[in-house]
């Protein structure tokens, strides 16, 4: 059972256990009449075949609540990565298409953007959901999409109807929404969460004072939730990172195009398991490292952009605050975690943390140094004016993939 807290300018939707499955969909089918929406599966040719993808299939298969499922597809050079997707997503039937990033009129959709101007040459989950919105964008019945990751273990379609239900609701005026949940098994897994994110916005807010954007950020139970929901209109919008820094990228964006008072953040309803990555202490190229390396050149990025100049000797003090809010952390997760009889590996947290640390001034140096790089997609406001019809090239290729391969 959960608190009712409201904490913060955003509104958080608790999860009771108070509304069963069938109540949920019930709501969510009449709400999508008048509200149609699109769901995205960003997946890799690795993910989609492992039993998580399956399992989302299987829970997927019969909704009545979306009006288009894509899947897309991306890391899969193979035509038969292709047609093993098909396969995989036929139990969607009619609602679902795969949008293959990788194949020859994918390549080419992606040559006449660059050829047109835009720097589009980084693969990845970013550029791979910024192609699905765009897809989405050429209906315009579609009012909102949602979008989850494909490697959630235990995956339980009232996750989803949980994410679509506050931006469909006749009764609510929500442009976003964002999902938490526990990522707990055993242990309490959300690491770049725990360890980095909740300290670094806390010693952030110390040294920089309660900027709004902060404020903002550290009001999100999970900032990195790799699930959100968002009206056609901010999409449109709405810059994207095509790295690591997707998720704290978009809630930068979201910030920026629209009002708090018009997001929210909703429990799932369930714990939360997923595929984890190493950390790769050892190399800032790689795992988490890269993962959070990407994360705090967003976070000083944006910071930057709002007019907070920053120094060395900051990143240096940053970096000390960081350290101090971090270990205060992990002594609340451990007092937490023995409660709750976890385990709880103290070390390597510690270790962890550590690590994070350095990255606070390797990457402030690096942004110090060099403070405008950034790996992000046009808007698709952009791309439209350069091109007006390319969310319908899209299409085109989505179904000229389907006739020729399948
Ligand atoms: O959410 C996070 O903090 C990162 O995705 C890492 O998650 P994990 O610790 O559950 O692997």
């Amino acid at each position: 059972m959960s608190d009712f807290i409201q904490h913060g300018p955003i509104s958080t939707l608790h999860d009771f256990g108070t509304v069963d499955s069938q109540q949920l969909e019930q709501a969510l089918v009449d709400a999508t009449s008048e509200y149609p929406m699109g769901l995205i599966l960003p997946v890799t040719a690795g993910d989609m075949r492992a039993p998580a993808f399956a399992r989302i299939m299987d829970e997927l298969e019969g909704t009545k609540f979306l009006k288009t499922i894509v899947v897309v597809l991306n890391r899969a050079p193979e035509i038969s990565d292709y047609q093993e997707c098909r396969q995989l997503t036929a139990k969607l039937g009619n609602v679902c298409r795969v949008l293959w990033t990788d194949g020859p009129r994918g390549q080419a959709a992606l040559q006449q953007l660059t050829d047109a101007g835009f720097n589009v040459s980084v693969p990845g989950k970013g550029r791979a959901v910024w192609a699905a919105f765009g897809y989405l964008l050429a209906d315009p019945d579609i009012k909102a999409m949602a979008l989850h990751d494909c490697d959630i273990v235990n995956y339980h379609r009232d996750m989803l109807m949980r994410l679509c239900l506050p931006m469909a609701h006749r009764a609510f005026d929500f442009d976003f929404c964002k999902a938490y949940y526990a990522r707990v098994t055993d242990k309490m897994h959300g690491r770049v969460v725990r360890l980095l994110m909740t300290p670094l916005l806390r010693s952030l807010i110390q040294v920089i004072g309660n900027d709004d954007f902060l404020v903002f950020l550290n009001s999100f139970r999970y900032p990195l939730s790799g699930e959100f929901a968002i009206t056609s209109t901010l999409v449109r919008a709405n810059r994207i990172p095509s790295d690591w820094g997707l998720e704290v990228g978009t809630l930068a964006e979201v910030f920026r195009n629209t009002s708090p008072k018009r997001i929210c953040q909703i429990d799932l309803g369930h714990p939360y398991e997923h595929k984890h990555q190493p950390i790769s202490l050892e190399d800032a190229q790689r795992g988490l490292m890269k993962m959070t390396a990407d994360i705090l050149h967003s976070i000083f990025r944006t910071l930057s952009s709002r007019g907070i100049v920053f120094s060395m000797g900051m990143f240096n003090t940053l970096e000390s605050a960081y350290l101090r809010a971090a270990q205060d952390a992990i002594r609340q997760y451990h007092a937490d975690a023995v409660i709750n009889g976890l385990s709880f590996d103290r070390h390597s947290e510690e270790q962890s943390v550590e690590g994070f640390a350095r990255l606070i001034t390797q990457c402030g140096q690096e942004f110090f140094e060099n403070p405008i790089i950034a790996h992000e997609m046009p808007t698709w406001t952009r791309v439209r004016s350069a091109i007006p019809d390319f969310p319908h090239t899209l299409r085109r290729l989505v179904e000229g993939d389907a006739a020729e391969y399948s």
